[in-house]
């Protein structure tokens, strides 16, 4: 199992910074979609030099013009580029052949899918690396979380590595941790808390025992 930082909120100085304070506590970090909109693909970019040891997501959450974006992230020195399950299969199917060619990943990401059990058996069959369920901003808000959805996907994935994200803390790591993702994504259980560092050890922690 493996701890992905997700930065969103944050301008490139700022990000790197974070980094530098849990580098060693995280396997993959992520540049999230704002990030991508204030500042471009530069961010990844930067990040990827100052940390090469590190993994690097792309959040660009893809719809469109998939092929040409995983190639565009990948040339930033992304190592994983992130499609939304909602996008065509066409697309999907694009990004996970240019991600090929470019010796990438792709990381579906499930957010506002009404069917996900049917979908997430749909994107499987196209080769992506990552099915990710997800509970965005916008339903954290309300109190959502995406704990069952983690064990659907759980149930009908067969070949692509499980994910979950979206207000993951401290205190519901270790229910998140029982459903047995291959990968935690956390945002806000990090970078909100007065000790960065300390949290991400402690989530690393539990993590690794898995
Ligand atoms: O993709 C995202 C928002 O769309 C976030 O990166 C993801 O939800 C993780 O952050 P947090 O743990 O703060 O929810």
């Amino acid at each position: 199992m493996e701890l992905q930082l997700a930065l969103d909120l944050v301008n490139i100085p700022q990000a790197i910074e974070l980094v530098k304070e849990v580098e060693e506590h995280i396997d993959i970090v992520e540049i999230g979609t704002p990030v991508v909109i204030n500042e471009g693909l530069r961010a990844v970019k930067e990040m990827k030099e100052a940390f090469p040891s590190l993994k690097v997501l792309a959040d660009l959450k893809i719809m469109d013009a998939a092929g040409y974006e995983v190639m565009k992230a990948s040339e930033a020195g992304a190592d994983i580029i992130t499609i939304l399950g909602a996008a065509e299969d066409m697309s999907i199917k694009g990004a996970v052949e240019e991600a090929k060619k470019q010796g990438k990943k792709i990381l579906v990401d499930m957010i506002a899918v009404k069917d996900l059990e049917t979908r997430a058996q749909e994107v499987d069959a196209f080769g992506v690396d990552y099915i990710c369920v997800h509970t965005g901003y916008d339903l954290q808000a309300v109190g959502k979380n995406s704990f069952e959805d983690l064990q659907t996907i759980k149930r009908v994935v067969k070949n692509a590595k499980t994910a979950v994200a979206g207000g993951i803390k401290l205190e519901t790591l270790p229910e998140v941790i029982k459903a047995q993702p291959d990968l935690v994504i956390v945002g806000g259980g990090i970078t909100g808390q007065a000790d960065i560092k300390g949290a991400a050890a402690q989530m690393q922690k539990l993590v690794k025992q898995g």
